[in-house]
């Protein structure tokens, strides 16, 4: 691939072109007109704001405007970095009650929308980027933290959204970025000029980075001295010259397309994933927060997870969701007093509250760093995400266990348009009392979206996958477990001596 020569471009000039947002709707004029590249079913797509599949994705981020706004104590903070309050998902955390705080308002957000609402990877970026950038200059003398905090001062003031484009498309997993047959299989600097860089590569399954204004990109692995050109963090605008976004398909996304609004399940709200392509996109130095110092990228990593695996809450907030849904279609059907279906939505709830249980004590719990900002305790952020890879599933069979056949053998909106088929599937789609049919449709079709859906993919596979897959939990776990110290304590209480060992 020839190199570009995009356009340098100072921070000033890429600042200089944000308004502040204030409302959802300002959110909303924020991202239409940008002159991005967005590729979906082998189309480019003019407006992506407009577009019926892409909208509800929008949706979900508008969201965490209009809580900012309807809530004020949960969804904003006050920032001491310019002396006002800022959108929660903009806030440095200063103390575990922040953290704490974080995670109520992703689990209410989960339950406003029933997805995923995208900001949070984001948000745990500039957290780790705090102490990060701090500890590079602490040992090579650099100006990172100083351009770190010149961002966020820009970035709260604008209320812009952030983006963490962290995973590559890796390619061969047995091979370190710089030995794969492919050197764009990760991302990596291109080329050095005196204003800046330029990078090229792919970010993969990057979450609502085209509804992003700033698309952090970091590394996703620990690095040796030969990877030092992968070893590289910085800010790109979500609309800068050179990104190509392709649309990633979800399932029954085609319905989007549908007239009406009860097929689609959660007409309003979903996710979003793209493959984010970087063709030797410039970076300016004030936005550049890494580069080559490779033997932090393992931290940064470790830190990142530490608070994005606690970030997963935000699925109990859809679990909230799911228990709903399967008392309602209980009751519906006529069989919410049984005692086995109580039982069932018991476990439910105990599943998610154990969940959020981890969540919370891994915030209570988080400890200072070197740069004043607070992290999340990392053993039990890696307890909470490895119960999120298994929980959900659980609560789906649960919910898809009350529901009953009908959630996948229901048919068309059209069908119950239609003047033959409707009025037969009104008489034998009729449930409990005088519980309207369309409620049963409406409620079995969430669930759908849920599990089978859509939003399956925030609500399933996102769990299962984000922020790293189950093995990278128990990594972690078998890391800082310390079996000795425990196996220390059972042998004192069994009156093993230590001659006898
Ligand atoms: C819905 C969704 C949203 C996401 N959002 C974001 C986002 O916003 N930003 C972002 O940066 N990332 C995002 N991710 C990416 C996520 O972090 C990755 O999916 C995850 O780290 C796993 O990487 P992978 O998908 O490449 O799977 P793979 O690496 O292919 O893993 C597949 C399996 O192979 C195993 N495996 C992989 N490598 C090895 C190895 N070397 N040795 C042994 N076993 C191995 C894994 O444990 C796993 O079981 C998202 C993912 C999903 C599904």
């Amino acid at each position: 691939m020839a190199i570009n020569d995009t356009k340098v471009t100072t921070a000033a000039e890429q600042w200089a072109r944000f308004a502040p947002i204030v409302t959802g709707d300002d959110y909303l004029d924020s991202l239409r007109n940008r002159d991005v590249v967005v590729y979906l079913f082998g189309e480019q797509i003019a407006e992506p704001v407009d577009h019926p599949i892409i909208r509800p994705s929008i949706n979900a981020l508008k969201m965490t405007y209009d809580l900012a706004l309807d809530e004020p104590e949960l969804a904003t903070a006050w920032s001491a970095l310019i002396d006002a309050p800022v959108n929660r998902f903009l806030h440095i955390v200063g103390s575990p009650d922040d953290l704490v705080m974080k995670n109520r308002m992703q689990r209410r957000l989960g339950q406003l929308t029933g997805t995923c609402f995208q900001r949070c990877a984001g948000l745990d970026t500039i957290s780790v980027l705090h102490s990060i950038t701090f500890d590079i200059d602490q040992k090579h003398g650099t100006k990172y933290h100083e351009r770190y905090l010149a961002f966020m001062r820009h970035a709260q003031r604008n209320n812009v959204i952030i983006g963490a484009g962290m995973t590559d498309p890796k390619g061969d997993r047995s091979k370190r970025p710089s030995e794969q047959h492919d050197p764009d299989l990760f991302l990596h600097v291109t080329r050095r000029v005196p204003e800046g860089i330029y990078v090229r590569g792919a970010k993969a399954h990057m979450t609502g980075g085209l509804n992003s204004h700033w698309i952090c990109v970091m590394p996703t692995m620990n690095m040796g001295q030969d990877d030092r050109d992968y070893a590289v963090v910085g800010m790109v605008p979500g609309d800068a010259p050179g990104l190509t976004y392709i649309y990633g398909r979800q399932s029954c996304d085609t319905r989007a397309m549908e007239a009406g609004d009860i097929d689609k399940g959660n007409a309003r709200f979903g996710g979003q994933e793209t493959l984010v392509v970087f063709d030797d996109v410039f970076i300016p130095n004030e936005h550049v927060f890494m580069d080559g110092e490779y033997e932090f990228a393992q931290d940064m990593v470790a830190r990142f997870t530490s608070y994005h695996r606690a970030s997963y809450v935000c699925k109990t907030g859809l679990g909230d969701v799911m228990v709903g849904a399967a008392a309602a279609i209980a009751d519906y059907n006529g069989a919410a007093e049984a005692s086995h279906i109580k039982d069932k939505l018991v476990e439910m709830t105990h599943l998610n509250e154990t969940i959020y249980s981890s969540a919370i004590a891994s915030s209570h719990e988080a400890k200072p760093l070197a740069s004043g900002i607070y992290m999340n305790d990392s053993m039990l952020a890696n307890v909470c995400k490895h119960n999120v890879t298994r929980f959900p599933y659980e609560i789906s069979r649960l919910a898809q266990d009350l529901a009953g056949g009908l959630l996948v053998t229901l048919p068309s909106e059209a069908d119950f348009n239609n003047d033959v088929a409707g009025p037969l599937l009104e008489k034998y789609f009729k449930g409990r009392g005088n519980i309207p049919v369309e409620h049963r449709r409406r409620m079995l079709r969430l669930i759908e979206n849920m599990t089978l859906g859509r939003n399956a993919v925030g609500y399933l596979t996102e769990s299962l996958h984000g922020a790293g897959s189950p093995q990278a939990q128990r990594i972690q776990i078998l890391r800082a477990m310390d079996v000795e110290k425990k196996k220390g304590y059972a042998e004192d209480l069994a009156g093993i001596a230590d001659e006898l060992q």
